[in-house]
């Protein structure tokens, strides 16, 4: 290939010289009043000078142009960028400086490790690498990692009523129990697992290429503050590849935990209660992440804003009603269980019992078999004793995904 070639192929998989970077449009886009808040800035604990004021075009490393704002949470902004040495896109995950210890970072090493051959490696978010990027507050890690598209949670918002069909919660299930494996084999608990953490993979890689183009063609709308300028994220829609288990930062490394984790609505009994813990608090979290795709209302939810105590004594009443009362072996392990629990399990009154509900009776999407199947999907999940819940391996051949013949 001339070297005439070489410079005009956009797809050329290694350029030895890096490509120029491009210019990106200084005008054309839709401004925000500054008194408007915009993504990162409606985040509760959200401080300006934590978060990197990266500007779309800026080139870091030499190398990684960006492209487009993908995303942001409370520890990130996640931007598109061209490698301009190798022609292809990195998503780069730019986190903030005040993170004294990067979760992340140390999982991803950790898991750099785990088995090569695993099925669910593919489920679970891969770094690329990683390097230091200094701002005017201090110093950033930046992630490198492959592309993915939205987010489960996204593409819920998106289905008529916001519930997926079920053979999608089946699919999506399977594939989200194999990451689960993968992780649990490399003795890591995620801890944080809800559909927003779950994101789609790309299958059409010229949806990376047209995102770059809209950044040109119709740049992003955006805000000024000062120095800063926070652009409103892109949606990258490219075709439903492996659904990828993401964000580590509360994942945990070693199979026995203490202390508090989890989102509030999600969190396993045993955490509310101080005991240790171990991996089946992800599959607790796989029992209610079921039941989230597939109907409207929550099992369980935030009781009380003002008060964790009194959110606490709801949470576990609600799971009393609904799962029966905790068995004696489960009341042993912290004396905590002492302030909700007689030693016969009879629920204290610290708050009063909801009405007595059947699960199944708040089951509106399925009928029949595929109702009883869903069911006792969930309740292999939802189980008091951590230990009796369905293991990962076990949930991925459960007849409810897997059909009976299996
Ligand atoms: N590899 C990726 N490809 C495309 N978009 C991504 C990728 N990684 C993250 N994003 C987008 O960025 C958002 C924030 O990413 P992530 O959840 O990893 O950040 P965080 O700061 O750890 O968030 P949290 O508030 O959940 O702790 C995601 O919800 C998603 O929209």
């Amino acid at each position: 290939m001339s070297r005439l070639d070489r410079d005009s192929s956009p797809n050329m998989s290694s350029l030895a010289v890096p490509a120029p970077p491009r210019q990106f449009p200084s005008h054309g886009f839709e401004e925000i009043e500054p008194s408007q808040q915009v993504e990162e800035e409606r985040l509760p604990f959200y401080k300006r000078e934590d978060y990197y004021p990266m500007r779309i075009g800026h080139v870091l490393q030499s190398r990684y142009q960006v492209v487009a704002k993908l995303g942001y949470g409370t520890s990130s902004t996640v931007w598109l960028s061209r490698d301009l040495r190798e022609n292809k896109y990195w998503v780069l995950k730019v986190h903030i400086n005040t993170l004294k210890h990067n979760q992340e970072l140390k999982v991803y090493r950790h898991l750099a490790s785990g088995n090569k051959e695993h099925p669910g490696r593919d489920h679970v978010r891969q770094l690329e690498t990683s390097f230091k990027l200094r701002g005017p507050h201090g110093e950033h890690d930046v992630s490198v990692m492959a592309p993915l598209g939205i987010s489960l949670r996204t593409l819920q918002e998106m289905q008529k009523g916001g519930v997926f069909q079920k053979d999608l919660v089946t699919g999506a299930l399977s594939q989200v129990l194999l990451g689960l494996n993968f992780l649990h084999e490399a003795g890591v608990i995620h801890t944080d697992l809800h559909s927003d953490n779950l994101l789609i993979g790309i299958k059409d890689d010229s949806i990376l290429s047209t995102v770059e183009e809209n950044e040109v063609q119709k740049p992003s709308t955006r805000k000024r503050i000062g120095d800063t300028v926070i652009y409103v994220s892109r949606y990258m829609l490219g075709g439903a590849g492996p659904l990828t288990i993401c964000d580590f930062g509360q994942a945990r490394i070693g199979n026995e935990q203490r202390g508090n984790a989890m989102p509030v609505p999600y969190r396993a009994p045993e955490v509310i209660l101080d005991m240790p813990w171990g991996v089946a608090v992800d599959t607790w979290a796989v029992g209610l992440l079921a039941w989230d795709l597939l109907e409207r209302e929550s099992i369980f939810r935030i009781y009380d804003q003002e008060s964790e105590e009194l959110n606490d004594a709801h949470h576990l009443a609600a799971m009393t009603t609904l799962l029966g009362p905790p068995p004696p072996e489960f009341l042993k392990r912290s004396e905590k269980t002492g302030r909700y629990w007689t030693k016969d399990g009879q629920w204290k009154g610290v708050v009063p019992l909801p009405p007595k509900t059947e699960l199944e009776s708040l089951i509106h999407a399925l009928a029949g078999e595929d109702k009883e199947l869903f069911l006792n999907f969930v309740q292999c999940f939802l189980s008091w004793l951590p230990e009796e819940r369905l293991a990962t391996l076990q949930g991925y051949f459960h007849h409810w995904l897997r059909g009976k013949n299996t």
